[in-house]
C-alpha cells in the first residue's frame, strides 16, 4: 500500500516582500521563482524526491526518502542564498491528498503566509528508515497522443496552450475528487500524478472522462517504488510501452533500471 511523503514548500511572507518599498519588477520575481524552483528540483531530486512548481510561491515535493536533516538542510541553503526563506511541512498517508492536507496544517498552525514573524517553519515527522516499502510511492505519468501532429505542428501556442491546460484542468479534478490524487502538469503535453493504489480500470476511467470533457486523448505510464524518482522512472518506461504497443495504460512490471532492457 502506498506510504505518501509529501512536503509543502511555501516562501515565507512573499506577497509583502513583492512590493516592499515598491512593487518588483515582474521579470524579477519570476527569475528569483524559477530559480528557486530549479534549486528545489536539483536538491530533491539529487535526493530521489520529485518537486512540483504549482503556484511557484507553495509548491510540493514528494520526500520520500529525504528525513528532518534533508529538510533542515534545503531551508538552511535557501536562506543563505535567496532574499526570502522557505517554511516546510510534511505529511504522511497512503492517500496524497490526505498527506497534503497534514503537511499545510502544520505550516498554517505555525501562522499566515504573510506573517512576517514567522520564518523557516518545518513541521510533521517524516517516514522514519525502517518503515519504507518498495510500495510506498505510485507514480502516473500521462501524455497526449500525438500533440506535436494534433496541436503543436498545426495550431498556434495559445490555441494549443488552451487544448492541453483544459485535459490537464479536467484530469486532475477527476482524479483528485474520485480518488485525492495530485496531478501536476510538467511542461509540454505532460502530466504527473502522485496516486494511492489505483487500478488500471481506474486509470481507464480517468483517460476516458477527460476524452469526454475535454475532447484530449491521453495515455499513462504507472511506476510504484520506494522513492519517485524510481517510480516515475519506471512509469515513463510503462509509457514507452504505451507506445509501442499501443495502448492507453500500462503498469511497469519490472524495476525502472532494468526494464528497458
Ligand atoms: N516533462 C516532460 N516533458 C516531456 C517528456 N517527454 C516529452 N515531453 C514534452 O512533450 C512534448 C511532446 O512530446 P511527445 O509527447 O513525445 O510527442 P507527441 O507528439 O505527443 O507523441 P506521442 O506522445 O508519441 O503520442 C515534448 O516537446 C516535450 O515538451 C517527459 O518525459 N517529461
Amino acid at each position: 500500500m502506498t506510504n505518501t511523503q509529501l512536503t509543502l514548500v511555501q516562501i515565507d511572507n512573499y506577497g509583502p516582500w513583492t512590493v516592499t518599498p515598491d512593487p518588483r519588477r515582474e521579470m524579477d520575481l519570476q527569475t528569483l521563482q524559477s530559480r528557486l524552483f530549479a534549486d528545489l528540483a536539483q536538491f530533491v531530486g539529487a535526493r530521489d524526491g520529485y518537486v512540483f512548481f504549482t503556484r511557484f510561491d507553495n509548491m510540493v515535493a514528494v520526500t520520500n526518502g529525504l528525513d528532518h536533516a534533508d529538510h533542515e538542510l534545503l531551508q538552511e541553503s535557501i536562506g543563505n542564498r535567496y532574499p526570502v526563506t522557505i517554511s516546510l511541512g510534511v505529511g504522511v498517508d497512503k492517500n496524497p491528498a490526505v498527506a497534503l492536507e497534514r503537511a499545510t496544517d502544520v505550516v498554517q498552525r505555525a501562522g499566515s503566509a504573510q506573517d512576517g514573524d514567522r520564518r523557516e517553519v518545518l513541521a510533521g515527522d517524516t517516514i522514519p528508515d525502517a518503515d519504507r516499502t518498495d510500495g510506498d510511492v505510485q507514480i502516473a505519468h500521462f501524455d497526449v497522443n500525438d500533440a506535436t501532429g494534433k496541436y503543436t505542428d498545426r495550431l498556434n501556442e495559445f490555441d494549443t496552450f488552451i487544448h492541453i491546460e483544459q485535459g490537464y484542468a479536467s484530469l486532475m479534478r477527476h482524479l483528485r475528487e474520485e480518488h485525492g490524487a495530485l496531478s501536476f502538469f510538467v511542461g509540454g503535453d505532460n502530466i504527473i500524478s502522485v496516486t494511492p493504489d489505483l487500478s488500471e480500470a481506474d486509470y481507464r476511467a480517468a483517460i476516458e472522462h477527460v476524452e469526454a470533457e475535454a475532447d484530449v486523448e491521453l495515455k499513462v505510464g504507472v511506476g510504484t517504488a520506494s522513492n519517485a524518482h524510481e517510480a516515475g522512472f519506471a512509469a515513463k518506461h510503462a509509457l514507452e510501452d504505451c507506445r509501442h504497443l499501443g495502448t492507453t495504460v500500462e503498469f511497469a512490471t519490472e524495476p525502472a533500471e532494468i526494464a528497458d532492457d
